[in-house]
């Protein structure tokens, strides 16, 4: 007699890239023999279309998936990790980061444009993007560009993007890999010039920690390369006690069995730059960001990050 397998109630926001990315994850979890149910909900930076910096406001596109998840509405959140809090949710897990997706920044600018480099953008060029991080450390490469805030999801920026509001943007290579937009791309920077976000092109897959089934049968699309480096940078961006707003990067890169993780915390105008790294076995990625925050405090920058936050 075989039994029916439980269904999996699987909570996803509704833009494009999160249905595509919980879509991706449905599909895995039925190879594997299971149902999946997918349920749309609202976040509040779903809702709220204001610059982000200012809504401020940490787990802006993950919160309410969260209480969905301990209100037992669903069973399974899928969040772009880069979009999650570092601070643990109570009763909650990353029970998995599937293999992650290219880590990478790129620039998007019209198309057929010729751009293939930071140095190709002309004098005082307009870029849009309203990450602290990327601005940051784009002006420290080129202090005369322009840089102005853009937000809404990945279509919403290249509308604007071809409506000649900004000469280029800035996106994560991961999302638009992941809609089949990478024709859009002029170019990817290089992840040891441009840091990527913690997190960025990982999903992180999140059960309620005592929900046996749904935690054995999530744990199957774990990637323990993806889980090490994603949680090393997550634990450095905690211990730093910042967050996705932060001008703060990261970038990990494995060789065998050794992780090293890269981090790089800036001033907001990208004049003051401090870069550390360290290196440790896979296993050990919480220690690890924690030693590479301890050394980026040791060279200045807690003074840099309490600037950061004190700017409008
Ligand atoms: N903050 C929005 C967000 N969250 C995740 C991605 C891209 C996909 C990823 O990094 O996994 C994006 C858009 C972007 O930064 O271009």
């Amino acid at each position: 007699m075989s039994s029916t397998p439980q269904t999996i109630r699987l909570g996803t926001r509704g833009s494009k890239l999160a249905m595509w990315q919980s879509n991706w994850v449905k599909a895995e979890l039925e190879k594997l023999g299971n149902v999946v149910e997918l349920i749309q909900i609202k976040t509040q930076g779903d809702v709220q279309t204001g610059p982000l910096a200012q809504i401020g406001g940490q787990g802006l596109f993950t919160k309410q998936l969260q209480v969905a998840l301990d209100a037992k509405e669903i069973d399974l959140a899928v969040h772009s990790l880069k979009d999650l809090p570092t601070e643990d949710a109570d009763g909650l897990s990353i029970t998995a980061i599937p293999p992650r997706e290219t880590t990478e920044d790129a620039i998007c600018g019209p198309v057929g444009s010729t751009l293939n480099s930071l140095e190709s953008l002309p004098q005082k060029a307009i870029v849009g993007t309203g990450s602290v991080r990327r601005a940051a450390q784009i002006l420290n490469l080129r202090p005369d560009l322009d840089i102005r805030d853009i937000r809404g999801n990945v279509d919403t920026r290249l509308a604007k993007l071809d409506s000649g509001e900004f000469d280029v943007i800035v996106l994560a290579a991961a999302g638009l890999t992941r809609l089949g937009l990478a024709d859009r791309i002029s170019f990817r920077f290089d992840r040891n010039v441009l840091l990527p976000a913690v997190g960025q092109g990982a999903l992180g897959l999140e059960t309620r920690a005592d929900d046996e089934a749904t935690v054995a049968a999530v744990a199957k699309l774990n990637h323990p390369e993806s889980f090490s480096s994603a949680l090393a940078e997550r634990a450095m961006l905690r211990r730093l006690f910042a967050g996705c707003l932060a001008p703060v990067g990261a970038r990990c890169d494995i060789t065998g069995t050794t992780l090293t993780l890269t981090g790089v915390v800036l001033s907001r105008d990208g004049k003051i730059r401090t870069e550390a790294s360290d290196s440790a076995p896979l296993n050990d990625y919480e220690l690890l960001g924690i030693s590479v925050a301890e050394k980026l405090i040791a060279a200045g920058a807690d003074k840099l990050l309490a600037a950061a936050k004190s700017e409008p």
